[in-house]
């Protein structure tokens, strides 16, 4: 591994997580360390962005348009429009591909709507090209403050645990706005069980819905022992080392782990596709000799 490769960091995260100020963030550290990265906006719904962004969805798409032409709510305009961009996607890495020589990271901002990273058919493409060509990390922000409680950071982590079982990928989970709250609570409820059951039972007393979360939560504790965890303020730009140095433990795992297996997956597709022909093949021979009268064996 060169240390010049490129590497795609794409950010994931629910609204209002800050995965655009983290972006911006991100933008000025480079910056400053002359490692100026490449920008790609694929929110289209996004009214001003904070950064210079070298391709930008919102040049493409007109989520407004989308919206009005397919009679959609916003977040079928925002789904649409991504669908529709995808389309482009060849475009965008032949344009990665270019700048590959001469810049390490290519940032990918996304929408809030993170179904699209669950089940739409765009957030998968997305991944996966962009995945064949360079080590790629998900980055999965999440806002501190907001999941200080222990029902919303499980339910979190439930959204992280699906987008890890989709994407496949390296996966870096940035607990985001550690200057209003720090994220040590969340990893000791990440790394000590017993820590997070006793958080359960200070909120409130036993009830159906505490038992189904210890469940859960035992459940979670697998998905826990992998994960790789930063804390980062976008705000005052804390952890932003931290933050690169969990990024090269990604790369370093998408060497191991996913590209191995990627191209396993691939050499088992050329094989089927191999066999499929030959069969057809058979079949076509098979119905030449028919129609001609003659028995073959097969
Ligand atoms: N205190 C603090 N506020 C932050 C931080 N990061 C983001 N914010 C604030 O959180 C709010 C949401 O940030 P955005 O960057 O727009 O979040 P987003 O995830 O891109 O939101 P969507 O585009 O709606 O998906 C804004 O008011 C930001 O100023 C942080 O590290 N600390």
């Amino acid at each position: 591994m060169s240390t010049s490769e490129p590497v795609n960091i794409i950010m994931i995260g629910m609204a209002g997580s800050g995965k655009t100020t983290l972006m911006q963030r991100i933008n000025a550290y480079l910056h400053e360390q002359n490692k100026a990265p490449y920008v790609v906006n694929l929110d289209p719904a996004v009214s001003k962005l904070p950064f210079q962004a070298n391709i930008d969805i919102r040049d493409t798409v007109d989520y407004k348009q989308v919206m009005s032409e397919y009679n959609l709510g916003p977040n079928g305009g925002i789904l649409t429009s991504l669908n529709l961009f995808t389309t482009k996607l060849d475009q965008v890495v032949s344009l990665v591909e270019k700048r590959a020589s001469t810049t390490k990271y290519f940032l990918y901002d996304t929408p809030g709507q993170i179904e699209i990273f669950t089940w739409s058919a765009s957030g998968a493409i997305i991944t996966n090209t962009l995945a064949a060509t360079y080590p790629t990390v998900v980055v999965y922000v999440v806002d501190t403050p907001r999941t200080a409680s222990p029902a919303t950071f499980m339910s979190n982590m439930m959204y992280a645990c699906s987008i890890l079982y989709k994407t496949q990928l390296p996966f870096l989970v940035a607990f985001n706005k550690t200057d209003v709250v720090g994220h040590e609570f969340a990893v000791e409820w990440m790394e000590d069980f017993e820590a997070f059951q006793r958080a359960l039972r200070q909120q409130e007393d036993e009830s159906f819905m505490n038992s189904l979360m210890h469940s859960m939560s035992l459940v979670l504790d697998e998905f826990y022992s992998h994960l790789r965890v930063v804390g980062v303020s976008a705000m005052t730009g804390q952890g932003m080392e931290a933050f690169f140095g969990k990024v090269d433990e990604a790369v370093k795992e998408y060497h191991d782990e996913f590209r191995p297996a990627m191209e396993r997956q691939m050499e088992k597709k050329r094989e089927q596709e191999k066999k499929d022909k030959e069969q057809q093949l058979q079949r076509l021979m098979h119905d030449l000799a028919v129609t001609e009268g003659k028995e073959v064996d097969l």
